[in-house]
C-alpha cells in the first residue's frame, strides 16, 4: 500500500491512477488525492449509517411480520410501514429539469445494451453494437426457423439466406414502404435531386415518406449505402453487387444494417467479478480505453487472430450534398456499484477499507473526463453518464447526488455534469420513487425497472411473512406488475419524457430470439422507451421493435392510466398452495442448478455473467441479481419448512453433478461433486442459502467476495 493523503492507496491502483488517468487530464496528483481523501472522509460515515438504517428498518419489518398475520392486518402494515420511515411522506408535484441530455438518451427510443466492462472483448463490441446487421442477426438466431432445408449448417445455407432476405425487406416495406411496390422488387436504388428513387421492372418508385431519406455513400447514381430514418432512428441499406449475397440479390443489396443498441451500460457492478485492487484496476482500465477511444482487443476465433478496435463514425452525403456525421458507437454510461459493498484497494485513515461506490464515483468520473476534455466521441452534450443501482429509499439517492456534487467540485466540473440513471430495483425505491427522482431532478436521465434485483428484494423483505410463490409465478404477481406500472406513472408524471429515459429490464434467455421478438413489444407497449437486451444481436433485433411502435406517443396515452398503485405493491406475493412433494423438488432443483452453475463461474474463474442451462435446458443469463432471487427463494421456502436443510443439501448435490457435467469440456474447470467440502463454489453456494436470512438485504456480495477472495488465496498458494 502506498500512504497519500491520509489514504492507503494499493500500489496497483495506485500507479494506474497516477501514470494513466492523471497523466494528460490536467489534474495535479497532489490535489487529486488530497480531494478523494476528504471525499472519502467525508461520505464514508454517513454511507455507514445509510446501511445501519436499513438493517434497522428490516429487523423492524421481520419482526412485525413475526407477530402479525399480513393477509389478515393489511392496513395496519401499511400505517407500520409510515411509522418506521419506510413510507415517505411524498414530495409536492415537480418536472425534472436535467440539461445537456445527449440525444441517445433524451429524444430517441431504441435498446440498451449491458456490457460486463471488465470483459475487452465483449465492451468493445458492446460499444460497437450502435449498428448492427439485420442479416447477419436474423441468420445466426432462432428468429428465423430451420424448417424445410433452412438450418444452419457449417457453411453459408442459401434456403437460409433467402428466408433471411425476405424478413428484411418485409421489415423494410413495413417501416420505410415505397409507393406502390415492394422493396423486394427494386433492382436499382439511387438518388436524383436529393430524392430516392427505387428503379423496379416496370418503371420508378420513390419512398411514401420521402423525408425518411437521409442520405447516401457512393456515388448518387451507384450508391453503395441508403441511409434512411424512421422513429428516430437509422437503417442503412449496404449495397455491392460484387458481395457473395449482394450477387444474389436483384438491386445488389448486401445487408441491411439498423441502428441498434443507441447506449451502453458498461457494467462494474452485476455482471462483473471485482474482488480486490487487480480487479478494480482491470474494470477502470477497459472504462479508460472507452473513454480515451483506444481500448483494442486481440483474441483468437475460429482460427484466427482478431484485432478489435473501436468503430468510427459513419459519413454519408447528406441532403444538398452537405456532409452528414454520424456516430459510429453506443453512447456510453458506466454502471458503478452499489452503497453495501467496501473493498481493499484503498483504506482511509484509520485503516478501514473504503465503500466501493465512493470510489467508483471519484474514479470512473475522473476516467470520464478524458471523454469530455478529448473528443467527446462519448457524449457530445459534454455529460458523464453514471448509473447507479441498489439504492434503498430518497435519503439513499439524495446521498449519491451529495457525492456526485463533491465529485464534480473536486474534478472542477460545473454542477450536473454527471448525470445519474437511478435503478429502480429496491421495494423502498419503488415505493418512494417520486421522492427520489425528485432527490436528484436536475441530474436524472433514467429510472429503469430492474425487475431482478427488485425481485430478490421482494423476497427478502417479506422474508418472514409466509412462503414466496414459485419463481416462475412472479411475473404474473400483482406487486410486479404495478411495479412496472408504477415506474412508468412516475415517469411521466415527472417529466422525463424528452430529458430522460423510462426504462425497462433485461431480457435474460439469450438464445431465445424468437420469443424475444414477440414479447419485448411489451416493453415498448408499457411505455418504456429503452429497454435491456443482453447482447449485440439482442440490440439490433430489439431495434425493430422501435420502428413498430413509436413510444412517445405510447407515453402520451398511458398518462391517462396513471394511478396511485400502492395498494398492489403493497400485496406480498405469498402462497398458502400446497405444493406437492414433485414440485418442491422441481423449484429447488431449478433454483440450484442456476446458482451453481453460476456460482462456480463467479467464485472458481472470475466470471461475473454467465449463461448457464437451467432445467429445461433453456441458457439463462444469471448475474448477481437472478442469484440473489434464486438463493433467497430457496431461503424462503427454508425458513417456512416447505423444504428441510437436508432435502435442499441432497437438492445442492445432486444438482452439483449435473452443472459439473455441463462444464466437463472446460480444462480448467474442477468438479464441484468430487469433494462437496472442498470445493469453495460449492461451499458459497451452501452458505448462500443457509446463511441468506441474515445477509444484508439477500444481497449475494458479501458471500461472493469472501469466497472468491479464499479461493484467490488458495490458487496463489498452490502456485507458490
Ligand atoms: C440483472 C442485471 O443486472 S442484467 C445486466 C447484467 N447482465 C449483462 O450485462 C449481460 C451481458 N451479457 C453477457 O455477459 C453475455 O451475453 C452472456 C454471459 C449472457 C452470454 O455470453 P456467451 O455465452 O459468451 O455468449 P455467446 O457465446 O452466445 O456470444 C458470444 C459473442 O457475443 C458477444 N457478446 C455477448 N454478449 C455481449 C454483450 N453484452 N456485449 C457485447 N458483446 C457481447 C461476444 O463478444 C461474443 O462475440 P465475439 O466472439 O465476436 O467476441
Ligand atoms: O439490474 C437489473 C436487475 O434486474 O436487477
Ligand atoms: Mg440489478
Amino acid at each position: 500500500m502506498i500512504n497519500k493523503a491520509d489514504l492507503q492507496v494499493n500500489a496497483e491502483l495506485y500507479s494506474f491512477i497516477e501514470k494513466e488517468v492523471l497523466t494528460g487530464s490536467g489534474y495535479e496528483s497532489e490535489t487529486f488525492w488530497q480531494g478523494f481523501s476528504d471525499i472519502i472522509h467525508s461520505f464514508m460515515p454517513e454511507n455507514q449509517k445509510l446501511l445501519h438504517k436499513r438493517e434497522v428498518i428490516q429487523q423492524k419489518i421481520d419482526d412485525w411480520h413475526k407477530k402479525h398475520k399480513w393477509q389478515e392486518e393489511r392496513n395496519d402494515y401499511e400505517a407500520f410501514l409510515r411509522e418506521i420511515g419506510y413510507l415517505e411522506e411524498q414530495v409536492e408535484d415537480f418536472k425534472i429539469t436535467t440539461q445537456q441530455v445527449d440525444p441517445e438518451i433524451a429524444r430517441q427510443a431504441g435498446p440498451q445494451l449491458v456490457v460486463p466492462v471488465n470483459n475487452a472483448r465483449y465492451a468493445l463490441n458492446a460499444a460497437n453494437a450502435r449498428w448492427g446487421s439485420l442479416y447477419d442477426g436474423l441468420y445466426g438466431t432462432d428468429v428465423i426457423s430451420g424448417d424445410n432445408g433452412a438450418e444452419k449448417g457449417p457453411s453459408y445455407n442459401p434456403v437460409r439466406g433467402e428466408k433471411v432476405i425476405a424478413y428484411a425487406k418485409n421489415f423494410l416495406d413495413e417501416t420505410v414502404p415505397l409507393e406502390g411496390a415492394s422493396h423486394s422488387d427494386v433492382i436499382r436504388y439511387y438518388i436524383e435531386n436529393d430524392t430516392l428513387i427505387a428503379q423496379v421492372p416496370n418503371g420508378k418508385t420513390s419512398l411514401q415518406q420521402q423525408d425518411a431519406f437521409k442520405g447516401h455513400q457512393g456515388s448518387a447514381d451507384r450508391p453503395s449505402a441508403v441511409l434512411l430514418q424512421h422513429h428516430g432512428l437509422h437503417i442503412d441499406i449496404r449495397i455491392d453487387a460484387s458481395h457473395p449475397i449482394g450477387k444474389t440479390d436483384r438491386a445488389g443489396v448486401k445487408d441491411v444494417v439498423v441502428e441498434a443498441a443507441l447506449t451502453t451500460i458498461m457494467d462494474c457492478e452485476d455482471s462483473v467479478t471485482a474482488v480486490d485492487a487487480e480487479d478494480k484496476v482491470l474494470v477502470y482500465r477497459n472504462w479508460l480505453g472507452l473513454m480515451k477511444g483506444n481500448l483494442t482487443e486481440k483474441f483468437a476465433k475460429e482460427g484466427e487472430t482478431v484485432h478489435r478496435t473501436l468503430c468510427h463514425d459513419r459519413y454519408y452525403t447528406g441532403k444538398n450534398g452537405d456532409d452528414l456525421k454520424l456516430k459510429g458507437r453506443s453512447l456510453m454510461l458506466i454502471r458503478n456499484v452499489g452503497h453495501l459493498m467496501t473493498n481493499s484497494m484503498l483504506l482511509d485513515r484509520d485503516g478501514n477499507e473504503v465503500h466501493e461506490g465512493i470510489a467508483d464515483a471519484v474514479i470512473t468520473s475522473l476516467i470520464a473526463v478524458h471523454d469530455l476534455n478529448g473528443k467527446r466521441s462519448n457524449s457530445t452534450e459534454g455529460s458523464i453518464y453514471i448509473v447507479k443501482p441498489k439504492m434503498h429509499g430518497s435519503e439513499e439517492v439524495a446521498f449519491s447526488n451529495r457525492l456526485f456534487n463533491a465529485v464534480e467540485d473536486l474534478l472542477g466540473l460545473e454542477r450536473h455534469t454527471i448525470k445519474i440513471g437511478v435503478m429502480d430495483e429496491e421495494r423502498r425505491t419503488t415505493l418512494n420513487l417520486k421522492n427520489c427522482i425528485h432527490a436528484v431532478k436536475d441530474r436524472i436521465v433514467f429510472i429503469n425497472t430492474g425487475f431482478l434485483d427488485r425481485t430478490g428484494d421482494e423476497i427478502h423483505t417479506s422474508m418472514q411473512a409466509g412462503p414466496v410463490i414459485r419463481k416462475g409465478e412472479m411475473k404474473q404477481s400483482v406487486w410486479l406488475n404495478a411495479y412496472e406500472k408504477s415506474n412508468v406513472d412516475h415517469g411521466l408524471l415527472c417529466g422525463l419524457p424528452g430529458k430522460a429515459q423510462i426504462g425497462k429490464g433485461m431480457w435474460a434467455m439469450p438464445d431465445r430470439m424468437k420469443d424475444m421478438m414477440e414479447q419485448k413489444t411489451g416493453h415498448l407497449k408499457a411505455g418504456g422507451n429503452t429497454a435491456w437486451v443482453p447482447s449485440p444481436t439482442a440490440a439490433t433485433l430489439h431495434a425493430l421493435h422501435y420502428h413498430e411502435y413509436k413510444v412517445e406517443s405510447i407515453q402520451t396515452s398511458l398518462r391517462e392510466e396513471i394511478t396511485n398503485r400502492e395498494q398492489e405493491l403493497l400485496t406480498l406475493p405469498l402462497s398458502d398452495r400446497q405444493w406437492s412433494p414433485e414440485e418442491i423438488e422441481q423449484e429447488l432443483e431449478n433454483n440450484a442448478q442456476g446458482l451453481l452453475g453460476y456460482v462456480v463461474r463467479w467464485v472458481e474463474h472470475g466470471v461475473g455473467c454467465s449463461k448457464v442451462p437451467d432445467i429445461h435446458n433453456v441458457g439463462l443469463m444469471e448475474d448477481r441479481a437472478t442469484l440473489r432471487i434464486s438463493s433467497q427463494h430457496m431461503t424462503n421456502w427454508l425458513q417456512h419448512g416447505i423444504c428441510s436443510e437436508e432435502q435442499i443439501m441432497n437438492v445442492l448435490k445432486k444438482m452439483a453433478k449435473v452443472v459439473d457435467e455441463q462444464n466437463a469440456q472446460d480444462p480448467a474447470y474442477q468438479p464441484m461433486s468430487k469433494d462437496f467440502e472442498k470445493s469453495v463454489a460449492f461451499q458459497a453456494a451452501c452458505e448462500l442459502i443457509f446463511q441468506g436470512e441474515s445477509q444484508p438485504g439477500g444481497y449475494t456480495e458479501p458471500i461472493l467476495h469472501k469466497r472468491r477472495l479464499e479461493y484467490k488465496e488458495k490458487m496463489l498458494a498452490v502456485k507458490e
